[in-house]
This record gives structure tokens, sequence and C-alpha cells, in this order.
């Protein structure tokens, strides 16, 4: 397994005599080359460590070997250093055998072609696109902050559990599930009595979130989470949406505050940038090269005054440091419209009463220009939210729920939690106004019927917060392979 480390170790461990011939295989894809008048060098890489071969005699030119190929390579040399210090280098002589083990096809292979590869270029190649250092980099950033942020949740006492992802619910009530068939197009599940009552087959859904589910397990676990796929089929082709994407849900139940959800979330997400900021290991992940999403793009950044790593740590700290707000809707919609009303133009759109939605570009300026800060936006008009947020009246006697959506600088909206609403008659009649189809959600009813427990939860879109900590532009490179609305399933 992975055989450079062994060349690594033998070149750290061992005396060197300059004509000694090393036959422990050195295999790897040739990630740069470089030519001079005498020299060549190569480096390989394992996909974890690399080398650098050297060919002083022009031994290998007429191999024409080009990036991207896999080559084995045995009885080098190394090189004596003066300064006693060792380099993970080799040096190709006569004696050298060399097998281009992974050739490339030039006629098929466009992929190495181009010099500066965009993002947009990589995403139209999903086979190759993770051998770019850029991407590689992402993935292990990803996989650093995931791991870090379930480690929290366990060291605080949640349980991570398994929900389902095939399902009959859309949890949303929005109407963009993906529904499962058997490849035979007939249903595969046996019908549930009430699909048998409706004529309907065995019906399901992939899974919109876990959270139903996850409020099952919460009465006997009193904190529990998962992190799964979630798959939304909403016809939203933005820089901010995906079809699949990771969501990490939690459900604590003897809850009876909103603002208690928001510090157990506020906490979560300081955990992953303290260990950004202390361990500086996330630091390594990032690139200094950085794709640009169209040639178009270009931002010179040699002009730029700090690099990447740089940039990022201080974005980093400036979340670590701020005050995270926490602020009612209505003092939402009443800053939204203040901005409105004195600088005219300013968002595309200008028409917001209490009672809507916030847009994006209102939730984008909230956190990123006026609060400069993560901001919570609490206590949202029933009507913008789904049925199993619990209710109460304001102090104007108007319908709101308990609830909160974290907004976040340049992306905004990043997590939604709420309590859930667990008194049997008010779920009941909630979901008779919204004409849900009752029976199908008897099980989650149910539970309020026999032994309710006060309870809430959120969920965290993973994506977005990799889009933020990573400096990305486009959510699409946030996951490995993306599925989002109106694009091709490449691979
Ligand atoms: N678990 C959650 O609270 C997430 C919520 N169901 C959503 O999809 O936004």
């Amino acid at each position: 397994m992975g055989t450079l480390k062994k060349v690594i170790d033998f070149i750290a461990n061992n005396s060197h005599d300059a004509n000694k011939l090393i036959d422990i295989p050195a295999q790897g894809r040739i990630i740069s080359k470089k030519q001079f008048k005498k020299v060549m060098f190569y480096n390989i890489s394992d996909g974890a460590n690399t080398i650098q071969i050297t060919d002083n005699n022009g031994l290998l030119k007429h191999k024409n070997l080009k990036i991207d190929e896999v080559i084995k390579l045995k009885n080098y040399t190394l090189p004596i250093r003066k300064d006693g210090k060792s380099k993970n280098e080799v040096y190709v002589n006569s004696k050298s055998s060399l097998e281009v083990t992974g050739p490339i096809d030039p006629e098929d292979y466009e992929f190495q072609s181009k010099q500066k590869k965009t993002l947009h270029y990589l995403r139209n190649f999903p086979q190759y696109k993770f051998q770019t250092a850029y991407l590689t980099n992402l993935l292990k950033f990803r996989s650093y902050v995931e791991m870090n942020i379930l480690n929290h949740m366990v060291d605080q006492g949640f349980v991570k559990v398994a929900p389902p992802l095939i399902t009959e619910n859309d949890c949303e009530d929005s109407g963009e599930t993906f529904s499962v068939l058997s490849t035979s197009k007939k249903t595969f599940f046996k019908p549930t009595k009430t699909q048998k009552e409706n004529k309907e087959g065995g019906q399901a859904n992939l899974t919109v979130s876990t959270q139903l589910h996850l409020e099952i397990i919460n009465r006997a676990i009193q904190k529990v989470f998962t992190m799964t796929p979630c798959f939304r089929a909403e016809k939203s082709d933005t820089k901010r949406h995906l079809s699949e994407f990771w969501m990490l849900e939690a459900e604590l139940s003897y809850v009876d505050k909103v603002e208690e959800l928001c510090d157990v979330t506020e906490k979560m997400i300081r955990s992953v940038l303290t260990g950004l900021l202390q361990d500086k290991n996330g630091l390594k992940f990032i690139s200094n090269y950085e794709p640009f999403e169209n040639t178009y793009d270009h931002i010179d950044i040699a002009d730029e005054k700090i690099t990447r790593q740089q940039k990022m740590l201080q974005k980093w700290t400036a979340l670590d440091e701020a005050d995270w707000v926490r602020l009612d809707y209505s003092k939402a919609i009443d800053l939204i419209q203040n901005q409105i009303a004195e600088n005219d133009g300013f968002f595309i759109d200008e028409n917001i009463t209490w009672g809507d939605e916030i847009a994006t570009e209102h939730e984008k300026w909230l956190a990123t220009d006026y609060f400069k800060a993560p901001v919570f936006i609490l206590n949202y008009p029933k009507k913008c939210k789904p049925f199993y947020m619990k209710k109460f009246k304001d102090e104007k006697m108007r319908d709101v729920v308990a609830n909160f959506d974290l907004l976040f600088p340049e992306i905004g909206e990043i997590v939604g939690g709420s309590l859930r609403e667990d008194n049997y008659s008010l779920l009941i009649g909630e979901m008779q106004e919204r004409n849900m189809n009752m029976a199908h959600l008897k099980w989650y009813t149910d539970l309020r019927k026999n032994g309710s427990v006060p309870h809430g939860g959120f969920g965290l879109g993973f994506e977005r917060l990799i889009v933020h900590l990573y400096g990305l532009n486009n959510i699409k490179d946030a996951i490995p392979f993306y599925r989002s609305y109106n694009n091709t399933l490449k691979v």
C-alpha cells in the first residue's frame, strides 16, 4: 500500500551510497514536470506522499512522459547531500527501469491540456478533477471540519443515530421530494393501510430531513443527532442550492426555550472555529493557489497583499471574535424596511412587510453588511414556516413560531431550528389548516397523543458551512460530486 512512503522512509533511515541501486519501486502519478537544458524533474504522488525524480542525463526523454500518467521506477540511486540532509528525491541512471503503468491516451484525454483550470472547467471533468491539489485539499478540509463537528457533538453528550433515507414523509411539506421506485417501475414497498384506502401504492421518498424520525428517538434519548444526505427537488440552480446535500440534524428533549437551541448551535459552530484557530491543522488544507470560477472572474492574487491562508485566518478570527447577534424577526423586518427607505434601489426586492419571507439578499445584507456577524433571527410568522414548529402569539397577537434561522455573512441561512409543537390538538389543528395528509403522519401525531415531551432541534446545511469556511464561491464545489437542478449526472 502506497509505495512512496517506503521510499521516503528508506531515504530517511539509510546512509547513502551514490552507486547503490535501490530496488524499492517508486510508483505514483506525475503531478508536475520541469524541463531544463540538461535536467528533467518529475514530481510523482501516490495520493499520500510525493517524491521528485531527477533525470540528469536525459535518460527518460524518449519516453515522453505526460502529466497525470502513472509510472513505476526501480533501480534508482539516491543523491548524496553535502549538508547531510536528505530530500525526497531519487536519481535516474542508466540501469533504472521505468514502466508506465497508467498511460494516458492523448486522443482521449483533454484534461491535462489546459494550463489554468477554472472551477467551471473542473466541474466538467468529475472523473479527473481531484487530480488538482486545490480540490483534494478542499476534500481534506471538509473531512477535517466534519470530524471536528461530529466529535464536538459526541463530547456534548449527543448520541449519533441512523435515521432512514427512504421515507414516506415530506418533512417540510413543500412537495419537493424525489420519489423512490424500483427499476421495474412498480412501487416496491407494501402499501400501508391508509395508502390502500386511498388507492395509493407504497410510495416512498428520499428524505428531505431526518427530523421527524429523530423526534421518535429523542423521546428515549435526550440528545440525538445525525449527519446524512438529504434530498430536495427544489427547482433552484443557484450557487447555494444542491439537490443532494448533507445535513447535520440534532433533536433535544425537555427544551422549552428556542434560545437554548441557539446556544447549542452557536457552541457547535464555534467549536469548529476554535479547532481551526487553535491547532491550525485545517489551515494546511487552504491552498494558496485558488482557481477561479470562470476566466473572466480573474482577480490577480499577486495584487493582493495577503495570502489565501492569511485571508482565511482573518475570516475565521473575525467570526470567532464577533458577538453573534440574536434578533427578533419583527426587528429584522424593521431594519430591512429602514434600509429600503433610506437607500432607494439598494435591494432588488423592495417590498417587504411583516409576514413575508426574508429574501436571500436581505439575509445576506443583515449578516454581511449591517451586523458583520452571524445573526440568529427568531420567531418568524407562522405562515413562513413548516407545520411542526411550536406556535405562540407575539405582543401584537400575531401568530408566530418559536424558531430561528442562523444567517451567516456572504451565504445567508445555514441553520434552521425550532421548538416542535408538542400539543396534540394544536398540531392537529395546524395540519388541518394546511390541508395536510393527516393519515400519513399518524405515527408523528401519536407522539403528542401518548407521552408528549417538550423538545426542539435544528439542521445545519453542511456544504453551506464549508462554502463559508473555505471561502468558496459556489456550493457545487463543497461536495465531491454535485447534484443540482437542471444539471447532468455526469458521474
Ligand atoms: N432538523 C431540522 O430542524 C431541519 C429542518 N427540518 C429543515 O429541514 O430545515
